[in-house]
């Protein structure tokens, strides 16, 4: 029987049919007395293995939050995560620290690449920090720039390269440590439409291949066309709208 990270004994057969993120109920509250903000308020999403989720909504209905969330860079003011199974109220900070590193891969819409260094030392950079072993770093930065289609162009810095490009870095160096799920604030945000569809294509080869799971947010109709589920959040609600395309 596995034991969990969290201390949770699970059965082989839950331990393998648990989605691998279940959000259930949750509110995340900001602030108190007159400023409180609700971003949250009672959001439930379950992701299972190999999918491709949108979360749409105007701004501010609580997208980001969900997303930090589901990161375990926040934790929910009132209801509860399951990663894996594992619960993240019994999680201590370390081991979400480890859970982040090792299993999850985040992707921001400032690319947040390192100016001065190659796309090759960016996506090696990442490796290093998700403790990934120095024998291994180059052939898995390779490997990641390969399939996001930058094998010619992965000793390029970010300013010589395309908006597209620089955001197919980022989503290696997410990638590169071969993570479980992809959490992406707006990825595609600042890319025409041709190179937004490319990174969506790269997500979808991504989930189809290997079987991770991406969760993104988006306010391009485009995109919500080409993904499996959509999800609206709506004042801090995952709306009745909820289209599920499998
Ligand atoms: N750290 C914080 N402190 C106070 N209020 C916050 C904080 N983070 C978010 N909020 C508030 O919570 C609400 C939801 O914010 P969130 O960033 O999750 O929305 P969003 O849907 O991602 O918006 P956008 O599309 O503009 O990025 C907003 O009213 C926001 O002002």
């Amino acid at each position: 029987m596995p034991l969990d990270e969290g201390g949770l004994i699970l059965r082989d057969s839950e331990a393998s049919r648990a989605p691998i993120l279940d959000v259930r109920n949750v509110t995340r509250v900001f602030g108190r007395g007159e400023t409180r903000v609700y971003a949250l308020r009672g959001a439930t999403l379950s992701v299972g293995a190999g999918s491709l989720i949108a979360l749409k909504g105007r701004s501010g209905s609580g997208k980001t939050t969900l997303l930090n969330i589901m990161g375990a860079l926040d934790a929910p003011s009132e209801g509860a995560v399951f990663y894996g199974g594992r619960d993240g109220s019994r999680m201590s900070e370390q081991q979400k620290n480890e859970m982040r590193k090792k299993e999850i891969g985040l992707i921001f819409q400032s690319f947040a690449l390192v100016p001065y260094l190659s796309a090759f030392e960016n996506v090696e950079l990442g490796l290093r920090i998700a403790g990934a072993p120095a024998s291994d770093r180059k052939r898995l930065a390779e490997e990641a720039l390969s399939f996001v289609g930058l094998a010619q162009r992965m000793h390029h810095r970010p300013q010589e390269l395309s908006g597209g490009e620089q955001q197919r870095t980022a989503i290696a160096r997410a990638i590169a440590h071969k993570p479980k799920l992809i959490l992406a604030d707006e990825p595609t945000a600042e890319l025409d439409s041709r190179m937004g569809k490319q990174i969506i294509e790269v997500f979808r080869e991504l989930v189809g291949t290997l079987g991770v799971s991406v969760v993104l947010t988006t306010h391009d109709p485009h995109i919500m066309n080409l993904v499996d589920q959509v999800h609206a959040l709506e004042d801090g609600r995952i709306g009745s709208d909820t289209i599920k395309r499998v």
